[in-house]
């Protein structure tokens, strides 16, 4: 049988798409209108106590064309904790005025394709620390997508040796580490939680660097031959000033 990959797994993260509903949204009197957005920033409040604390992390984005309004992402410790939250949201007054469009279930995951042999704890290495349980800056944009790795006649990556594999993830990790400081990633894993095998949440101060780097990497052979997308989702971030603005009728 084929050697699978080893995963390190750190913080759960649900990604959730609501549009906004505006005929309703508008119909609200102006006092309705307040306790919903005043709700909406005291649960964002208390969702950023996570981050601070460094239990969790979250962004929440505001979507770009019609596949969605609103994004927000929110990584803990736990699936409990983020099917908790995520009830909490679904009850917000604002949110009975958005419809859902999407969402995404994974875990942030690394793997083992370019570490080296070692024999300390993973888990206890702050650099990995800092990669499966990361501290969100709060970039300007952000760029989300499912995607799978084929397994279709000659080009199926699950059949090929795993020194195949590392060598083809090096210059696929060669062409993302060209985009140091420009995009942050985080790849998070999907395989039994989600329709498909990962997540890729894209983060940027500079929009078109996305564009750059997907295009890029679409040459190189691990997403030219073997990768598989799902939507593209892009987003402005919502801070608590623009996201009054954005509720503005
Ligand atoms: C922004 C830059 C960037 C950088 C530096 C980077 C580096 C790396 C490294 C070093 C590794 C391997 C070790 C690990 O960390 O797991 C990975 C792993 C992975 N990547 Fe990546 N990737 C980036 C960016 C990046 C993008 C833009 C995409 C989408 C691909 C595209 O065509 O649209 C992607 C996908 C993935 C996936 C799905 C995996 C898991 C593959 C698996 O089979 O397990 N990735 N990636």
């Amino acid at each position: 049988m084929n050697e699978a990959a080893i995963t390190l797994d750190g913080w759960y993260v649900l990604h959730d798409f609501r549009s906004m509903d505006w005929v309703a949204w508008k119909m609200l009197d102006d006092e309705e209108r307040q306790f919903a957005i005043d709700e909406f920033n005291m649960f964002m409040e208390k969702v950023n106590q996570a981050d601070e604390n460094k239990t969790g992390a979250h962004a929440l984005y505001s979507i770009i064309g019609q596949k969605a309004d609103l994004m927000l992402m929110l990584l803990r410790e736990t699936m409990d904790e983020l099917r908790e939250l995520e009830t909490e949201y679904n009850k917000l007054t604002l949110i009975a005025y958005t419809v859902p469009t999407y969402s995404y279930v994974s875990v942030v995951e690394l793997s083992n394709y370019l570490s080296g042999e070692s024999n300390e704890d993973p888990y206890q290495n702050p650099h990995v620390r800092s990669r499966l349980y990361p501290e969100l800056q709060r970039s300007q944009y952000i760029c989300f997508y499912p995607m799978d790795k084929r397994r279709e006649g000659n080009d199926n990556w699950y059949m090929l040796p795993m020194q195949e594999r590392k060598d083809l993830m090096l210059s696929h990790g060669k062409i993302g580490r060209s985009y140091a400081g420009k995009v942050k990633q985080i790849i998070s894993g999907s395989v039994g939680f989600d329709d498909y095998e990962w997540g890729v949440t894209l983060f940027a101060e500079d929009v078109l660097q996305f564009k750059k780097l997907v295009y890029e990497m679409r040459f190189d052979e691990v997403s030219a031959r073997y990768g598989e997308f799902g939507s593209f989702y892009v987003g402005t971030i919502l801070d608590k000033e623009k996201t009054i603005k954005f509720l503005e009728v």
